[in-house]
């Protein structure tokens, strides 16, 4: 038996949009889905109860980081991810395919592996298909990424279809050094740029090789969202129909319907708790900069449309407050109500999906928050 199966519920009348579920060891995924990024074992501010307070159903941690610091053999020795960081719901872990090319500096790709030096301490370090199993394999996510290059945007079409070439090659050998394929479902990711022919060439030699899940990887690296569309319409579709798709890194409101009309069925971002640390908020009518002076007497929520706790309980007043004085609790509260705002974003997709009424949810939400005067 399979470590996950992806159950085909409905496909939307309107687009490519798909109403499903994932089931997993840890528990199912209602999808389209956004999954809470969690980096070093914690989404940053937040607990397990917070996150369960508001329907997290399945959050993300990185190979890489969690490679360097706490290392993967004490993580190992406390029984794995879900134990040490006290989560029971599912979890993926991103290779460090993306987090070598965007954190290190000095690196070095070579067929066995990418050579680069620890973005702390400045060591060389070394990291393979092998090595990126080898660390999933001890953090035991359920659902786990090949080790592939994430290439810079722009690329040539030459260096582009060396590299897809590469990706396609590793992700050979991670299936080869997967120890327990019937407890952790390993998803390849498809790579190419924007380039249609190699995006196709990803694709087929991702599928000849079987995997559970496909990772739509390379976008959301600075192209125009026009690129991204773009590159998801001839995709998505290259992709087998009963298994989930994975936007890797796309985390904006309107990305995140934009790419479920495209056929997407997980999205994972740093985004909503990256700019809650520095006190911007997502809310129905845009972004909401909430230590702004113009804020300091306003005792109206955050967003008067969310029923959040940080909504039911709070002002903006208070909130800019705490984050003038670098409270944590003012972090806590704008992390909490970002998360909560893209969490309860995807629920109305999976609603309007249903409905057959996608397109028309985009046309009110993009009204409404502003994205058609951008
Ligand atoms: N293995 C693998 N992982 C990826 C992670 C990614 N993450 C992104 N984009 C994240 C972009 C991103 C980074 C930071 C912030 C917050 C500050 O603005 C928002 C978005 N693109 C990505 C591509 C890949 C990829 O091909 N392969
Ligand atoms: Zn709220």
């Amino acid at each position: 038996m399979a470590a996950i199966s992806y159950e085909l519920i409905k496909t939307c009348q309107q687009s490519g949009a798909r109403l499903g579920k994932i089931h997993t060891p840890h528990g199912s995924i209602d999808t389209p889905i956004f999954m809470p990024v969690g980096t070093l074992a914690t989404v940053k501010t937040l607990s397990p109860n917070e996150l369960k307070d508001m329907n997290a159903q399945i959050i993300l941690s990185n190979t890489y980081h969690l490679w360097l610091r706490p290392g993967e053999d004490i993580i190992s020795e406390a029984g794995g991810l879900h134990t040490f960081m006290n989560w029971d719901r599912p979890i993926l872990t991103d290779s460090g395919g993306y987090q070598v090319f965007s954190l290190s500096k000095l690196r070095d790709i070579k067929e066995e592996g990418v050579h680069f030096r620890n973005h702390i301490s400045g060591e060389k370090l070394f990291l393979s298909p092998e090595k990126a199993m080898q660390i999933q394999n001890a953090l035991g996510p359920d659902i786990m990424m090949a080790f592939d290059e994430c290439p810079p945007y722009p690329a040539g079409r030459d260096y582009m279809k060396a590299s897809v070439e590469r990706t396609s090659r590793w992700a050979e050998r991670c299936l080869e050094a997967h120890q327990r394929p019937n407890e952790q479902a390993l998803f390849g990711i498809v790579q190419g740029g924007e380039y249609e022919d190699l995006r196709k060439q990803s694709a087929n030699d991702l599928i000849s090789l079987d995997f559970p899940g496909y990772a739509v990887g390379g976008l959301s690296v600075g192209e125009p969202k026009d690129v991204m569309n773009r590159v998801l319409e001839f995709t998505t579709p290259l992709l087998p129909k009963d298994k989930p798709r994975y936007l890797m890194g796309v985390g904006s409101a309107d990305s995140l319907i934009d790419g479920a009309i495209r056929g997407i069925d997980m999205f994972d971002c740093v985004l909503p708790t990256r700019i809650a640390r520095n006190g911007t908020c997502m809310t129905t009518n845009g972004r909401l900069v909430v230590r702004n002076a113009k804020y300091a007497r306003d005792f109206k929520p955050i967003d008067e449309h969310c029923d959040c706790y940080a909504c039911r309980n709070y002002s903006r007043a208070y909130i800019r407050h705490l984050v003038k004085c670098n409270e944590t609790f003012g972090f806590r509260l704008t992390s909490y109500h970002n998360l909560h705002f893209l969490l309860t974003l995807m629920q109305r997709v999976r609603k309007a999906i249903l409905e057959d009424r996608l397109l028309d949810f985009r046309e009110e939400f993009f009204e409404q928050y502003g994205f058609n005067k951008e």
